[in-house]
């Protein structure tokens, strides 16, 4: 379980995070939502630690997180840093060379998932493909935690259907995957857990299924009584 307790961060004077807390379940998908600027990315780099925060504490499986819990987490960022020039191939060598948790094999079904060719270089893929393979290079390590950053943004919906495929494959099953995102409509369904943010704090955390089951709300319907009120 990733454990994020009261965290907080200033950016200069502003308090962009004021002691948000939540919890993220292995085998869950768990998304952060909330409007741009809320401070949704600000929380995935604090768990990764790229930014320095100013109070809290995030645990993993218990343990404060430390150099050695970065082999349990992958990062998906919103954008892709491999360079333009680079061919698909070339990327997941770089990966492979670079991480211990590199996963050839899931890599390869990624490839065919995602229907794309090792040889094309990534300065001539489409938005869409480029996030695929974004989320390729990720999801192809052995790590029981995957952290993505509005993977579904800026992408047509033919790719935003794919991408939200491989939640339901066996290519995320048992891991825990947080999400952030301000607009839903793609996952709604597949989201075990939603964190409701605004300004800095949590205005809600809840079972997406035991709404769903116990209230007969979706997602959606949630955010609109929190957002609305
Ligand atoms: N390095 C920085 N220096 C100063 N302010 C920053 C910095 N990084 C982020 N901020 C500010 O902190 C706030 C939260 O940013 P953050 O990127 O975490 O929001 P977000 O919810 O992920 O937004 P988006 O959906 O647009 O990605 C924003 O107002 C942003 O301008």
């Amino acid at each position: 379980m990733i454990e994020v307790k009261e965290l907080s961060k200033k950016f200069g004077r502003r308090n962009v995070l004021k002691g948000v807390s939540f919890t993220a379940n292995k085998g869950e998908i768990t998304c952060l939502i909330g409007i741009n600027g809320v401070g949704k990315t600000t929380i995935l780099n604090a768990i990764m630690a790229l930014t320095p925060v100013n109070g809290g504490e995030i645990l993993i499986d218990g343990e404060r997180i430390h150099k050695g819990s970065y082999e349990k987490i992958a990062f998906i960022p919103d954008a892709i840093t491999m360079l333009p020039q680079m061919r698909i191939k070339d990327a997941m060598q770089f990966m492979a060379d670079f991480y211990q948790s590199w996963n050839q094999k899931r890599a390869n079904d990624m490839l065919k998932f995602f229907k794309l060719d090792l040889n094309d270089k990534i300065s001539t893929l489409s938005k869409g493909n480029t996030a695929k393979v974004n989320m390729l290079l990720g999801l192809a390590m052995d790590v029981d935690y995957i952290l993505m950053d509005e993977p579904f943004s800026g992408i047509d919906i033919f790719s935003r259907e794919q991408i939200a495929e491989v939640f339901t494959s066996h290519l995320v099953e048992d891991r825990g995957v947080i999400i952030t995102t301000h607009e839903i409509n793609d996952i709604e369904h597949l989201i075990d857990k939603a964190v409701l943010l605004d300004e800095g704090v949590v205005l809600k955390e809840f079972n997406a299924e035991e709404v769903r089951e116990t209230e007969g709300k979706s997602v959606i319907d949630v955010m609109r009584e929190v957002y609305q009120a």
